[in-house]
């Protein structure tokens, strides 16, 4: 007879990684031994894949020689430019995310195949293919064309320039880039787990990316930058500190709040919170990075609960005129740098995932023909 369950696999060490590593009490954060601190605000999210991809900081050539993989991994297969229309009309940003995904791998030069090779080049393919999946998307339901990138600007500069339709400014790309940094791996985070569980069937990298997709979709993980957006502009600024309370009071979750590992400040708020600050300041109309001040302020009070990454990722996605739907496709160009990490990982040292469970059902029962039940 199987054990107990941990409700959720809280605690639960389901997978030995060299990728990142936290420490909840603390509220540190590492990619492969660097604090996020160091890296954040330095790193570029370019340096920052690579780090976790091919296990090391990258040197100045092998950082071009990336940056050329991803300027030609980034063409969209023709299965991709035939439907993306379509699915723009019917499939909201995360649904249609994991739809285009799985049609771009149909014109994948590597498919399916498993071999360590392939993953690192569908790797890199897949982290450029993602941030212009996004933008082509948001032009094709907008119906407005989609500016050339520019070679001279970054993965996060891009992005800004086709989402926004308007050229950034450095600080703006520079916030960003490090906003990219700041998502881009989290241990056994729900959608990478999720990646995993499908890579270790020896299934391919694009199937695995599927499965995470859909899993950063939900308000509890990934979901949750949106949901912070929706709840500053539902309230009444005049009104926020007793909203929040009665919110709590009637038992409600606030978006952007509690982690299952940290048990204190997420270090990526840290930055987050200041990115924000800066953002709203020079926007003219800090009224909801304020609102978001006195949030928090009750939420801990009334809790003791602290922002995760997705509070105050919402108001400074919001300040870089980026569309509330779009936060959490946001969050999968990051997290594709570690979630195609992970499954490099599990497919160089694998075995299948399978853990038990514990029956809880009726036992015995006595087969009925259909006209007797
Ligand atoms: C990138 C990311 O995925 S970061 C997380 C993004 N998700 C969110 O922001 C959604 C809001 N937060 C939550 O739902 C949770 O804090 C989670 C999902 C992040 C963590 O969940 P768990 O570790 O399972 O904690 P759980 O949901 O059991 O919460 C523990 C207690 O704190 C309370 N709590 C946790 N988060 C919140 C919150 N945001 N608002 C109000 N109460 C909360 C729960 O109601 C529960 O209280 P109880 O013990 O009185 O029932
Ligand atoms: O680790 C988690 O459970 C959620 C999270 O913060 C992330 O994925 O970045």
């Amino acid at each position: 007879m199987a054990d107990k369950p941990t409700k959720g696999l809280a605690d639960v060490v389901a997978a030995s990684t060299a990728l990142s590593d936290i420490d909840g009490k603390a509220g540190r954060l590492f990619y492969r031994g660097y604090d996020i601190h160091d890296l954040a605000g330095r790193a570029t999210f370019e340096e920052t894949a690579y780090l976790l991809q091919r296990g090391k900081l990258p040197t100045r050539d092998e950082l071009a020689a990336y940056g050329a993989e991803l300027v030609r991994g980034r063409e969209l297969g023709a299965l991709v430019s035939a439907n993306i229309s379509e699915v723009a009309e019917k499939q909201k940003p995360m649904e249609a995310l994991r739809t285009l995904v799985s049609l771009a791998s149909a014109d994948d030069p590597d498919r399916d195949s498993i071999e360590a090779e392939a993953d690192l080049r569908k790797a890199a393919r897949l982290t450029a293919q993602q941030p212009l999946l996004v933008a082509r998307y948001h032009a094709a339901r907008s119906g407005g064309s989609l500016p050339d990138p520019d070679p001279d600007l970054s993965i996060a500069g891009n992005f800004l320039l086709q989402v926004t339709g308007e050229r950034p400014t450095a600080r703006q790309v520079e916030i960003f880039d490090a906003c990219l940094v700041l998502h881009a791996d989290h241990t056994m985070n729900a959608s990478t787990f999720a990646a995993r569980v499908c890579a270790a069937t020896l299934s391919d990298m694009h199937s695995a990316i599927v499965a995470a997709i859909g899993t950063l979709k939900g308000p509890l993980h990934g979901g949750a930058n949106e949901q912070v957006m929706k709840t500053l502009e539902s309230l009444d600024p005049s009104q926020v500190a007793q909203s929040v309370r009665d919110k709590l009071a009637a038992g409600e979750k606030i978006m952007g709040f509690g982690h299952r590992v940290y048990k204190t400040e997420d270090p990526r708020a840290t930055h987050l919170r200041k990115m924000s600050e800066e953002l709203a300041a020079g926007s003219g109309d800090d009224t909801y990075y304020r609102m978001s001040k006195e949030m928090e302020e009750v939420v801990f009070e009334t809790k003791s609960l602290y922002p995760n990454v997705d509070f105050y990722a919402a108001t400074v996605y919001h300040y870089l005129g980026i569309p509330t739907d779009l936060f959490t496709p946001v969050f999968s160009i990051s997290r594709m740098s570690g979630w195609t990490a992970h499954v490099i990982e599990q497919h160089a040292d694998n075995r299948l995932i399978r853990p038990d469970s514990e029956y809880i059902g009726e036992r015995e029962q006595k087969w009925k023909p259909i006209d007797e039940r």
